[in-house]
């Protein structure tokens, strides 16, 4: 393991129980002293991020995200701040309570909390309610103090997660506290990468507490988070007939844009041929609008059967409908066993028919179609995205891109991987048959499924934050991705 490359690596709240564990009783390091490391560095992280705070409050939960509260509040006194704290409960457990009485003895007051309790004017509040011990949703009275905190305007900064956010699963089962700023302790949390959580975490800083590397030797997380790379130069003496033909398939009656965004990505993803199958009604528009693409008339599956022999990759579902032309060019595409992507009504045909996917495939659903696909509600996909994303892979032997805020990438084996680019401005129409295209262009190019998925989905993302530095979020539109996706593949923009 390289310096540091635990701080690519995600972690369930198991695997921390178990860093933990590792740290006190193979390090010898006490748990005690865990806190106050923690403790400081949060102090550290505090006057960083607001080097003007003179005035804070601390909220202190019952367990051990309580007790790195009060040793920071007895920190921050120790160093000339002003430190009011409240806690809804009793401190529970050896160390929660020793560093409340420490707080304590050092001249501290802990104020009880309820419902007339009005909040002091402060410069930072500080959410040490729970951690990763968070089991349910919040308490009322809890969601209630949250809630005045928010009213206040002043910034957050959560130890560890910010309360109410699930550190395993992303979810949020109720209220939870808005961190400007999370700073999370000796493993990256898995669940503050996706899902709701995003909304919630603010910036995330990672502190190791000074443990020694060897800590996190085989230790290695639950999954990883994806980092910014790209393909190499293409060869000098490369041809059209090196970067692979992607052959597009969909467009109903109505739905040309949808095949035509991806059709697009493809050739701006790196493709060297694109062919699009779709409705003879679209040939004209698609002709004009991207001359690069070749359009065919294909009126059912002989017309597409007459295609396959030229595609290397197929792009399967970007408005293809579910109608008797969208279900006949499916059968076919499936049956020509070439690489895939499968998308929108190609996934959700599949949901109808259950198969075997030919090798490599990757499926793209967002937790829409991912609930179709395993016959679930979209809440039970929110409530566990790395779970369904990996019943998904399985059950399809496909890679799977589960989208949405912190897309989730997984292969049958069961390795997942985290995006953390892309913004809210992506939550238009065709931003997916954008991914569609690009993943279908990458495995075009010769990379395997995994390869193109995680990179597929990066480029995207990465490409949707550029063009919304440029131009904000509202208001983006897919086709806006395509010149910054270009400098990003390219390795033009970092
Ligand atoms: N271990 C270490 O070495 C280090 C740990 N560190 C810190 O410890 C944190 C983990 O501490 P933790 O395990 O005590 O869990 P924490 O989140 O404080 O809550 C547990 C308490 O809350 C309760 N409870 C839970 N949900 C509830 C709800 N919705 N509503 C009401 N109650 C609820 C639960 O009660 P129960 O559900 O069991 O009845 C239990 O009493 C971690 O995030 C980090 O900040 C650092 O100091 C570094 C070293
Ligand atoms: N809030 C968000 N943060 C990050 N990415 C997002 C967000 N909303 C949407 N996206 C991305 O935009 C794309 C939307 O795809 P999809 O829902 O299939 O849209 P469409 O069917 O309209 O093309 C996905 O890649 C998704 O991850
Ligand atoms: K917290």
């Amino acid at each position: 393991m390289t310096a540091h490359a635990h701080r690519h690596e995600l972690y369930t709240v198991d695997q921390v129980r178990a860093l933990d564990r590792r740290a006190i009783e193979q390090l010898g390091i006490p748990g005690y002293e865990l806190m106050q490391r923690a403790a400081a560095a949060a102090l550290v992280c505090l006057r960083q991020h607001w080097p003007q705070a003179r005035r804070t409050a601390v909220y202190c939960g019952p367990g051990n995200n309580g007790g790195d509260g009060f040793l920071l509040a007895a920190l921050a006194r120790e160093a000339g701040l002003h430190a009011e704290v409240f806690a809804p409960a009793e401190s529970r457990g050896d160390d929660a309570t020793r560093a409340r009485r420490e707080f304590e003895h050092g001249g501290g007051i802990v104020n009880a909390w309820n419902d007339a309790v009005v909040l002091p004017a402060v410069d930072v509040h500080v959410d040490a309610l729970y951690g990763t011990g968070l089991q349910r949703a919040l308490a009322a009275d809890v969601a209630a103090l949250v809630r005045r905190i928010h009213a206040t305007g002043a910034p957050v900064l959560a130890l560890d997660v910010p309360s109410g956010v699930n550190a395993d699963t992303g979810d949020v089962p109720g209220e939870a506290v808005q961190a400007d700023v999370t700073v999370t302790f000796i493993a990256s949390k898995r669940g503050l990468y996706t899902g709701v959580a995003p909304g919630y975490v603010g910036a995330v800083q990672l502190e190791s507490l000074g443990l020694p590397e060897t800590l996190w030797q085989n230790a290695h997380g639950d999954a990883e988070l994806m980092q910014p790379w790209t393909l190499p130069p293409r060869p000098r003496q490369s041809h059209k007939g090196n970067n692979g033909h992607v052959l597009a398939i969909g467009g109903d009656h109505g739905t040309a844009g949808a095949i035509r965004l991806c059709g697009e990505a493809a050739l701006r993803g790196g493709a060297g041929l694109v062919s699009v199958a779709t409705r003879a009604e679209h040939l004209i528009a698609l002709n004009s609008a991207r001359p690069e693409l070749m359009a065919h008339d294909v009126n059912g599956p002989q017309a597409l059967e007459a295609l396959l022999p030229r595609a290397t990759v197929l792009a399967v579902g970007p408005g293809l409908g579910q109608g008797a032309w969208g279900h006949a060019l499916w059968l076919t595409a499936l049956d020509a066993h070439l690489p895939m992507v499968l998308d929108a009504d190609g996934l959700n045909l599949l949901a109808q028919e259950p198969r075997q996917l030919s090798v490599p495939a990757v499926m793209t659903p967002h937790p829409g179609e991912a609930a179709r696909l395993l016959g679930c509600d979209t809440a039970t996909i929110g409530a566990d995205r790395f779970a369904a994303v990996r019943e998904l892979a399985r059950r399809y032997q496909a890679v799977v891109v589960l989208k949405g805020a912190g897309s989730l990438v997984a292969d049958p084996e069961g390795r997942v991987a985290v995006c953390p680019w892309g913004n809210p401005g992506m939550a238009t129409g065709g931003m997916g048959d954008l991914l569609t295209g690009i993943v279908a262009a990458l495995l075009a190019q010769g990379c395997d499924a995994w390869q193109a998925a995680t990179l597929g989905v990066s480029l995207h993302a990465r490409a949707g934050d550029l063009a919304a530095r440029h131009g904000g979020e509202r208001g983006l539109i897919a086709t806006d991705l395509l010149e910054p996706l270009r400098l990003l593949l390219n390795g033009r923009e970092s």
